[in-house]
């Protein structure tokens, strides 16, 4: 019985172990290939198995990455030493020991490897002298050595940081009423021989402008943003701004010229200057705070010795209600434009293009006129100055500054590559970052940035449409 009860056992047992060989043996396995992805994935394989269609679509747009760089590995402490050493020795660096060096990558991949799209220096202290500078001109010469034919402030340049330093802190020697324009503004010298145009803030950051599209005064921040903006979109074509906080009883009545001095007020207790423009009067002053302390932009200005000429903006406007531009009611405008300035003769009218998804973003509708270096000739590039009329309303996107890119239907291929490497809110998350490090930080309020993502979804939608119009060989400037 025993023997019998054993024998039916082993058969089940055998029965049963059969079973489950046929059952591994048919089971589809997972292909060698795959076994060895996996195996292979140190972590995230989630992330590494991206969907079919979040392929698909890398192949248009890059997979991109932002980093945020705070601290700068390649500052040891032995450079530390020395740049103490530099600021100790040297007052103009004296004043800002708590800036810190960072910088702004974004990467086209996920990975270490792959390719900057955009990868900008952010630093605001001297973390080493260059050769040579040592004298207290040498760094506004090393400013001027930048200027170019081809751009005026250097890409991915930690030697920038310094410049704006300076300008934030240096000494203020000589100050003296605008040259020309309408807005009010002073001219003042720094330590070192350096010329900086002074633009004074007169409203708070949350001031909405309501009116015209150039209504209202000078935007102090918007000359900081603006100049900043053009760096990210890899222009290089603004002169370099910086925001400061000055004393207008002893930084600058001590070292004015009579003819500024005489246009200083008191508005209760506080120091007031009107300055010398077209629309400068005493009754619209722009007033310091009870402590005299005024904020304003400093903007470098350009090395004398290169002339500008002045071009009127082809696409400026009237500034008269009852009268149009060609351009508002001419939809054959930029043909004319084209026919008479064929883009690869006249580099700046291409630059009018850039320009064009430049102010729209930053809502500037006043680029009436601009200038170039004369020596250039019709191949000079276009001069990104006073962009001050810039985000006055963040609830307002104006069109019409789009004109030149929905008439002409042309745009530089890196200018275009640029924008989208810049969507889907990454244009604020680098403009907020950006300008986090400028003294004045924050520049610019939440609405404002949000506004530009949202104007770059109008830039981007407007020339899609010109692709889809006239095919990329017409619209893509190589
Ligand atoms: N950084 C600079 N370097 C060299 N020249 C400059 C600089 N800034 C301004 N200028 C000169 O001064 C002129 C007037 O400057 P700006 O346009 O800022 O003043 P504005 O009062 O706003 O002028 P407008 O009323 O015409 O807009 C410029 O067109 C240029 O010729
Ligand atoms: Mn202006």
């Amino acid at each position: 019985m025993v023997w019998l009860k054993r024998r039916r056992v082993l058969v089940l047992a055998s029965i049963f172990i059969l079973t489950w060989l046929v059952i591994i043996i048919y089971t589809p396995s997972p292909s060698g290939s795959q076994k060895n992805a996996n195996h292979g994935a140190k972590r995230g394989a989630s992330q590494q198995k991206p969907p079919q269609s979040g392929s698909r679509r890398s192949g248009k747009l890059p997979r991109i990455r932002i980093v945020d760089v705070d601290e700068n590995p390649s500052i040891d402490k032995e450079e530390q030493k020395i740049e103490t050493q530099l600021r100790d020795a040297s007052q103009d660096f004296s004043d800002n020991k708590n800036l810190t060096f960072s910088k702004i990558k974004i990467l086209d991949g996920e990975n270490g490897d792959s390719k900057a799209l955009l990868n900008i220096e952010l630093d605001l202290i001297p973390h080493a002298l260059p050769e040579g500078v040592r004298t207290q001109g040498a760094i506004w010469n090393l400013a001027g050595s930048w200027v170019n034919s081809k751009q005026i402030t250097p890409a991915d340049n930690p030697d920038l940081g310094m410049v704006l330093n300076a300008m934030a802190n240096r000494p203020i020697v000589k100050a003296d009423i605008g040259y020309k324009g309408t807005q009010l503004k002073a001219r003042l010298e720094l330590s070192g021989g350096q010329w900086v145009v002074f633009k004074p803030g007169r409203y708070t950051r949350d001031h909405v402008i309501d009116g015209t599209p150039y209504a209202g005064y000078d935007r102090h921040t918007g000359e900081i943003a603006a100049f900043h903006l053009d760096r990210v979109l890899g222009f290089h074509r603004a002169p370099i701004v910086v925001g400061r906080r000055i004393n207008l009883r002893t930084e600058i009545k001590p070292v004015a010229s009579q003819s500024l001095l005489n246009t200083f007020l008191n508005r209760g207790n506080q120091t007031c200057f009107y300055g010398k423009c077209y629309y400068c009067k005493p009754e619209e002053p722009a007033c310091a705070d009870e402590h005299d302390m005024m904020e304003g932009s400093l903007t470098l200005w350009l090395p004398r010795d290169k002339k500008l000429k002045k071009w009127h903006h082809l696409w400026s406007r009237t500034y008269r209600d009852n009268k149009k531009a060609q351009w508002e009611h001419d939809n054959n405008y930029c043909q004319g434009v084209l026919e008479k300035y064929p883009l690869e003769k006249h580099r700046h009218i291409m630059d009018i293009l850039d320009t064009a998804a430049f102010d729209y973003l930053i809502g500037n509708a006043d680029r009436h006129q601009y200038e170039t270096f004369e020596a250039d000739g019709d191949q000079a590039m276009l001069l990104l100055m006073d962009s001050a009329k810039s985000f006055g309303n963040p609830h307002h996107d104006e069109r019409s500054i789009l004109a030149p890119l929905y008439q002409c239907c042309k745009i530089r291929k890196s200018t275009w590559d640029k924008l989208l490497s810049l969507q889907d809110g990454r244009l604020s998350h680098v403009m907020r970052r950006v300008l986090s490090h400028d003294p004045l930080a924050p520049i610019l309020t939440e609405l404002h940035l949000q506004a530009m993502d949202r104007r770059l979804v109008t830039v981007i939608a407007t020339i899609k449409k010109c692709l889809s119009d006239h095919g990329a060989e017409y619209v893509l400037l190589m």
